[in-house]
């Protein structure tokens, strides 16, 4: 593969080690940072002071153009360039995802401080060591979008939406799991929520006056539970009933609850027509009324990158890391993603991470994991790794082209199996 003009891989390698170097400079900042963000835990679309908090630390850093509230409330844009190359040349422009949302209750159990943390560390470095060298061969432009509300929403997906990402030609980002892994299968995913309208009544006076919304809600978790059998092996659904009533004397006249169906491809159709029916037959059963909403956005599978996974799996190695060879893990769903829907629109990576504890994601040990000093060396590890994959990409042309060519033709690939194939036992759905 050939190496920008007369680059040879002796500079290659010195870039990458200024990467690290820079990453390295700024360590101690990058703790605080990630260690405020983890100490004021807020839930999706309420970031408000980890926006607040990244914004200033762009803010402080020399040459950073900052948009706080960018296209949404809490999210937020550091543009730095372009810079090198010849005026008039094509600008790459590199992109770092930051993730800064919590979870209900548990704080920051799924280590979203870190993934904000290595995208701030990996565009450090990328742009101290293109400021150092001044003979940048391509012209560039770092771009950190700051995307609110991954556990719910979707910050990402209404990035796409407002145009955020255009422009944009390789984005990276990585998240924090138990062990490095270059791709996890993250499946597509749709929330819906359900809301059953019964009738109040005295429980033990007049229970024959009452329409019982908490036996709608449990009789539809039991009919999804039948329905978990029925599914292919990849697929999940899982869900929690948010209100069940008031007191054991009153008939509930209202209960709520609230499912997340995936699937390992972005055809959740059939999947949501048997959920329905689930929700359906528990307001027949007990003459609730349903309201049942889907969530505005359905969250797509990852499309993969190999061009550039391996070039992350070699740098990664370089820095020690040791890549899961585990087969379980490697095909199991390993949850969702709305990095999902970047991944149809730019081509990137988002490789998972270990943090220096087996504790597991969506757990109160892993919340302790994530706020501790022990997950620096390789959060900073990672946000090398990182780096140095889009130093490849900016020095050596040819692989930014394979990247694209991969990502066009698995776009279309998708495109033509989600058009042709019925969803799976479509069939038997009545509708
Ligand atoms: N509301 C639906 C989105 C849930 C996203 C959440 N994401 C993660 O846990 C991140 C890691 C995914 N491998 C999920 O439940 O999957």
């Amino acid at each position: 593969m050939a190496i920008a003009g007369d680059m040879g891989r002796e500079n290659l390698n010195t870039w990458k080690n200024k990467v690290n170097h820079c990453i390295d400079e700024a360590k101690e900042k990058l703790f605080l940072l990630s260690k405020d963000i983890w100490s004021s835990p807020e839930i999706a679309y309420e970031e408000k002071l980890a926006h607040d908090r990244l914004v200033r630390f762009f803010s402080e850093e020399k040459g950073w153009q900052v948009e706080s509230h960018y296209k949404l409330d809490t999210a937020f844009r550091a543009t730095w360039g372009p810079f090198g190359g010849k005026d008039g040349d094509n600008v790459v422009n590199v992109g770092f995802l930051c993730e800064y949302d919590a979870l209900p209750g548990i704080g920051h159990a799924c280590g979203h401080n870190l993934i904000a943390e290595v995208g701030a560390a990996a565009a450090i470095g990328l742009k101290g060591v293109l400021e150092s060298e001044s003979n940048s061969p391509v012209r560039v432009k770092v771009t950190v979008l700051g995307t609110p509300a991954e556990e719910d929403g979707g910050g990402k997906i209404d990035l796409i939406l407002a145009g955020a990402f255009e422009g944009m030609d390789v984005v990276f980002m990585a998240h924090p799991s138990q062990e490095d892994a270059v791709y996890l299968p993250d499946m597509a995913v749709h929330d819906v929520n359900v809301k059953y309208h019964g009738k109040a009544s005295h429980a033990a006076a007049y229970p024959w006056e009452g329409v019982n919304a908490l036996d709608a809600a449990v009789i539809a978790y039991n009919n999804l539970s039948a329905l978990r059998q029925q599914l292919k092996p990849d697929w999940r659904l899982h869900g929690i009933i948010k209100h069940g009533g008031l007191k054991p004397n009153i008939i509930p006249a209202y209960s709520e609850l609230e499912f997340y169906l995936r699937t390992p491809n972005r055809d959740l159709s059939c999947l949501r027509a048997k959920a329905e029916m689930c929700f359906r037959s528990a307001a027949m059963a007990t003459g609730c009324q349903v309201d049942i909403m889907f969530a505005k956005h359905e969250y797509h599978n990852i499309l993969r990158n190999t061009t550039l996974d391996q070039l992350y799996e070699e740098n990664g190695r370089t820095l020690g890391m040791q890549f899961t060879t585990d087969q379980n893990v490697l095909n199991t769903p390993s949850g969702s993603t709305d990095f999902g829907n970047v991944s149809y629109v730019v081509p990137g990576i988002h490789p998972y991470f270990y943090i220096g504890s087996d504790a597991l994601n969506h757990t109160e040990e892993y919340t302790a994991a994530s706020g501790a000093e022990e997950a620096q060396f390789y959060t900073l590890r990672t946000a090398k790794a990182l780096a140095m994959t889009a130093v490849d990409v900016l020095l050596r042309p040819d692989l930014l082209k394979e990247v694209k060519e991969e990502f066009a033709q698995g776009v279309f690939c998708e495109q033509a199996v989600s058009k042709s194939a019925p969803p799976a036992g479509a069939a038997s759905v009545p509708h």
